[in-house]
C-alpha cells in the first residue's frame, strides 16, 4: 500500500450517496474520512443551542464557527461529532438540523473558517476521503483524485426517504434534497463538474458500483 499523500475529494448534492461512497473507499484504501458537511451541521447546531438565529444576527453565528472547538471522527466506520464538549453526532442528522444547515453554511465567513479546518485536517492524515459541497473546487482543489457525484432529484429523494423510515414527512424530506440544493448552490458549484472533476452518475449504479468507478480513477502507484 502506498504511503504518499493522497486526497479523494467527492462533492455533490444531497443524497447522491457522497457519505457511503466516501466511507466505502475509505475503508477500502485504509484512508482517512472528513464529512465536511457534519461540520457545517454541527456548527448549525451549536448555533441553535446558544438562541442565535443565523439570519437575524450573523455575526454571533460567525463568531461561533471561528472559536468553536470541534471534533469530528475521521476514520473510515466513525461518526463521532463533539463541538464545544457537546456530543452531537445523532442531532446533527435530525431533519431539523437538515432544515437549518444551509442557513448557517450560506454565511461567506463561516465557510472560510471551516474550510481552514478541514484543510488542516487534510494535511494532519495525509491520505484522506473528503465530502462535501466545495472539495474538489476551492477546499482541495489539487486533490490526486476530484469527484462530482450525481444521481437524479427523483432517486436522491427515493434514498433519502428510505434511509429515514416510514414515519418521516414526504414535505420535509422534499425540502432537505430540493430547497437545501437551491439554497447551497448560491455558495458552491457543485451543480456541474469544475475543469479535471469526473461526474460519476450513480443513478442506475449500486453501491459497490460507485465505490469500485472512484477507485478505478485512483492512480494504481497512488493505492
Ligand atoms: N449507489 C447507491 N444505490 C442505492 N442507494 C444508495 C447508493 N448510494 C447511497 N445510497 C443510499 O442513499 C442514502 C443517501 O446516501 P448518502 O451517502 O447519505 O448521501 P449523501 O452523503 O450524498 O447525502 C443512504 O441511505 C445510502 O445508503
Ligand atoms: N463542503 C461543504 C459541505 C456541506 N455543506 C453544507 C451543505 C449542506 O446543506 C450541509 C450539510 O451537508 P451534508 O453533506 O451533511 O448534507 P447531505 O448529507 O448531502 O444531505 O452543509 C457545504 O456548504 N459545503
Amino acid at each position: 500500500m502506498s504511503t504518499s499523500p493522497l486526497v479523494i475529494a467527492i462533492d455533490g448534492p444531497s443524497g447522491s450517496g457522497k457519505s457511503s461512497t466516501s466511507r466505502g473507499v475509505a475503508n477500502r484504501l485504509g484512508l482517512a474520512h472528513l464529512d465536511t458537511g457534519s461540520m457545517y451541521r454541527a456548527v448549525a447546531c451549536r448555533v441553535a443551542h446558544l438562541g442565535i438565529d443565523p439570519t437575524v444576527n450573523p455575526r454571533d453565528a460567525i463568531e461561533v464557527a471561528r472559536a468553536c472547538h470541534l471534533e469530528v471522527d475521521t476514520s473510515a466506520i466513525g461518526s463521532r461529532v463533539v463541538i464545544d464538549g457537546e456530543d452531537v453526532t445523532a442531532e446533527i442528522r435530525d431533519p431539523q438540523t437538515s432544515a437549518k444547515v444551509s442557513a448557517v453554511a450560506t454565511i461567506q465567513p463561516i465557510r472560510d473558517a471551516l474550510t481552514a479546518r478541514m484543510r488542516q485536517v487534510a494535511a494532519d492524515r495525509g491520505r484522506i476521503v473528503m465530502e462535501g459541497r466545495d472539495i474538489t473546487t476551492v477546499v482541495c482543489p489539487d486533490a490526486q483524485v476530484r469527484v462530482l457525484l450525481v444521481a437524479d432529484p427523483a432517486v436522491r429523494i427515493a434514498r433519502r426517504q428510505a434511509e429515514l423510515g416510514e414515519k418521516v414527512d414526504m414535505a420535509q424530506v422534499i425540502d432537505s434534497i430540493v430547497r437545501r440544493d437551491r439554497d447551497d448552490s448560491t455558495v458552491s458549484t457543485f451543480e456541474e463538474p469544475a475543469e479535471g472533476v469526473t461526474v460519476v452518475d450513480s443513478t442506475h449504479l449500486d453501491l459497490d458500483q460507485v465505490i469500485d468507478t472512484v477507485i478505478d480513477l485512483v492512480p494504481v502507484s497512488l493505492r
